[in-house]
């Protein structure tokens, strides 16, 4: 399997605190990585660095082999590293699939003839990705929703949602922040099912925050764990599972 990112020795300081310290692991295409720790462990602050938002101390992000670390959240998206946040904001007065169609670029006419034939094309990329925006709705047993306010939808909805709009790119990379957080059992079953589609289906790497054991263990591939801004396990579900320094870092004991 191809290498999509690669982290390398990524650090971030803060005023004398070092909130992530030389980390480093890879996400191959199709593959799921989920990152664990407890509170302040640095989960946040490795996504922020990623997708641009705090600049890295030091390190390499290595998108296909090329180096994003330090460009701006616009440039880095643009690269194909999207992220969801914990609190994603949908536009709630937008319908859903408005919503959707917000996540896709429409690309810029260049050409003599595309001037001269803009409008046309225009129109003919509004109706392809509209079609694209429905059929991700339907992929993601959301189509029937397509019309409702994006505000009139349930938390749980609102998050599949706005993870719809973020893959409607075809980002290469997705970072999903806490996707299944106070979602139901039904939903957070939605949810893993997502996420299998995307990486399964359309070979989407996904970096996964996610507090819900059962979540991280049915879905990750593989686990990267962090406690005190430090990578201090990394392996599959199995062996994290029987890892002592994880149990250690989660019963804060030695
Ligand atoms: N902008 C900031 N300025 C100063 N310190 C920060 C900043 N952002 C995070 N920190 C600190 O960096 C450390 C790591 O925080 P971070 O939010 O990344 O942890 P986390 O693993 O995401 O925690 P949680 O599970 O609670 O969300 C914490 O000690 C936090 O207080």
């Amino acid at each position: 399997m191809t290498d999509l990112l690669t982290v390398e020795g990524l650090s971030v300081r803060f005023a004398g605190l070092t909130a992530l310290d030389a980390v480093s692991f890879r996400l191959s295409e199709g593959q799921v990585r989920a990152v664990i720790g407890p509170n302040g462990a640095g989960k946040t602050t490795l996504f922020n660095a990623i997708s641009g938002y705090v600049r890295p101390s030091a390190g390499r992000v290595l998108l296909r082999g090329q180096d994003v670390a330090g460009d701006s959240p616009h440039a880095i998206a643009g690269h194909g590293i999207r992220r969801t946040f914990q609190n994603g904001g949908l536009f709630p007065a937008l319908t859903v699939l408005e919503n959707v169609l917000t996540g896709l670029t429409t690309e810029t006419p260049g050409s003599f003839l595309d001037l001269l034939f803009g409008r046309r094309r225009a129109l003919e990329a509004e109706r392809a990705a509209i079609a694209k925006a429905r059929a991700l709705l339907e992929l993601m047993s959301m189509g029937h929703m397509a019309d409702a306010r994006a505000g009139s939808l349930s938390g749980g909805q609102q998050r599949i949602v706005e993870i719809i709009r973020t893959v409607a790119s075809e980002p290469p990379v997705l970072l999903l922040d806490e996707p299944a957080v106070g979602l139901s059992p039904v939903a957070r079953a939605q949810m893993m099912e997502i996420i299998a589609r995307l990486t399964g289906e359309k070979g989407v790497a996904v970096l996964l925050i996610e507090h819900a054991v059962e979540l991280v263990m049915a879905s990750a591939d593989r686990i990267l764990v962090m406690a005190a801004g430090k990578r201090i396990a990394e392996g599959t579900p199995d062996e994290i599972r029987a890892d002592r320094a994880v149990l250690e870092a989660y019963l804060g004991h030695a």
